[in-house]
């Protein structure tokens, strides 16, 4: 078994993005919007300011109330998508019970949609022009390529539906060739379907969920979730010392996807801004 070290890969390719964003006349610049005082997404929106600033992203988080109006917050996406200084725009979800999360979304400019949760980039996506990828597959299918973990013909199983992992991750998947099964909560026979499996990505949210029995051997299993155990401690779907065993390559959580994920957001704000300077628009047939 072979540890795949999300944090030693994030580390590298952001100093590659640090050289990359030097060589710009115009800097990449990071709106983040946070609603409320999730804890977690206090964890997340730090990590994010903190790689902006090693890889010379203009970055700035703006904390708003948890009593914040959907029309409020609207407003303010207007205002940045007008706003020609920022490249990206990121609202932190989950958002509070008043906030239609829909809308929102959809109201940030496609091309400043680092995310890549707008429709129309999801749409693009789904039919083979990806321009903006939700950061954490994205984050996943660096892995893969960095570890010479190649999906062609490969039995490829997701756990978890999500439109933010689940979904992208299995059309991602499936652009190199693996044959995808997406998994969720009402799948029959789970189990036996992850057996047969030569990759499972899991995305489902429950600590130890996917146990050594689940496991074929010699699979590749990497771990999207973020749970935390009865003690408080970060952990993930998989129980990963019994995995281990039978893995050929897991991801450990936390120093896997997570670092992962935020390193894509940055690569795509660097993206967002050369394509924006560059006069290019999602909404035209380019690419
Ligand atoms: N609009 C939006 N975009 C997101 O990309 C987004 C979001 N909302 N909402 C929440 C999820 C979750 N997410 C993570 C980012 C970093 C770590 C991360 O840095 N994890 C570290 C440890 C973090 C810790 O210590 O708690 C690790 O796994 O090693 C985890 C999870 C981004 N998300």
């Amino acid at each position: 078994m072979k540890i795949i070290d999300g944090k030693a890969l994030a580390a590298k390719l952001q100093e590659e993005l640090r050289v990359r964003v030097e060589g710009m006349a115009v800097k990449p610049a990071l709106m983040v919007i946070l609603v409320g005082d999730n804890s977690a997404s206090q964890v997340y929106v730090r990590n994010k300011a903190r790689a902006a600033e090693r890889i010379g992203i203009k970055s700035e988080t703006l904390f708003l109330p948890e009593s914040t109006s959907e029309a409020e917050l609207l407003n303010l996406i207007d205002k940045y998508n007008a706003d020609e200084q920022w490249h990206g725009i990121l609202v932190q979800l989950p958002l509070p019970a008043q906030i239609d999360e829909d809308k929102v979304l959809l109201a940030i400019d496609p091309n400043k949609d680092v995310d890549g949760f707008h429709p129309m980039n999801m749409g693009r996506l789904w039919t083979g022009q990806p321009v903006m990828v939700p950061s954490t597959p994205a984050g996943v299918m660096e892995m893969f390529k960095a570890y010479d973990i190649s999906l062609e013909g490969k039995q490829a199983v997701v756990l978890g539906r999500s439109n933010i992992v689940g979904k992208p991750m299995a059309q991602l998947m499936m652009d190199q060739n693996a044959t995808v099964t997406l998994c969720h909560s009402r799948t029959q026979g789970l189990k036996a379907i992850c057996q047969k499996a030569d990759i499972i990505v899991s995305a489902i949210g429950q600590a130890e969920f996917v146990k050594a029995d689940f496991v074929k051997e010699g699979a590749v299993v990497i771990d999207v979730g973020m749970n935390r155990n009865a003690e408080g401690k970060l952990c993930g779907d998989v129980a990963f010392d019994e995995v281990a065993e039978k893995a050929s390559l897991i991801t450990p959580v936390p120093g896997g996807v997570g670092p992962m994920t935020i390193t894509m957001l940055m690569k795509q704000t660097v993206t967002a801004c050369e394509r924006l300077t560059a006069g290019f628009d999602n909404e035209r047939v380019d690419k």
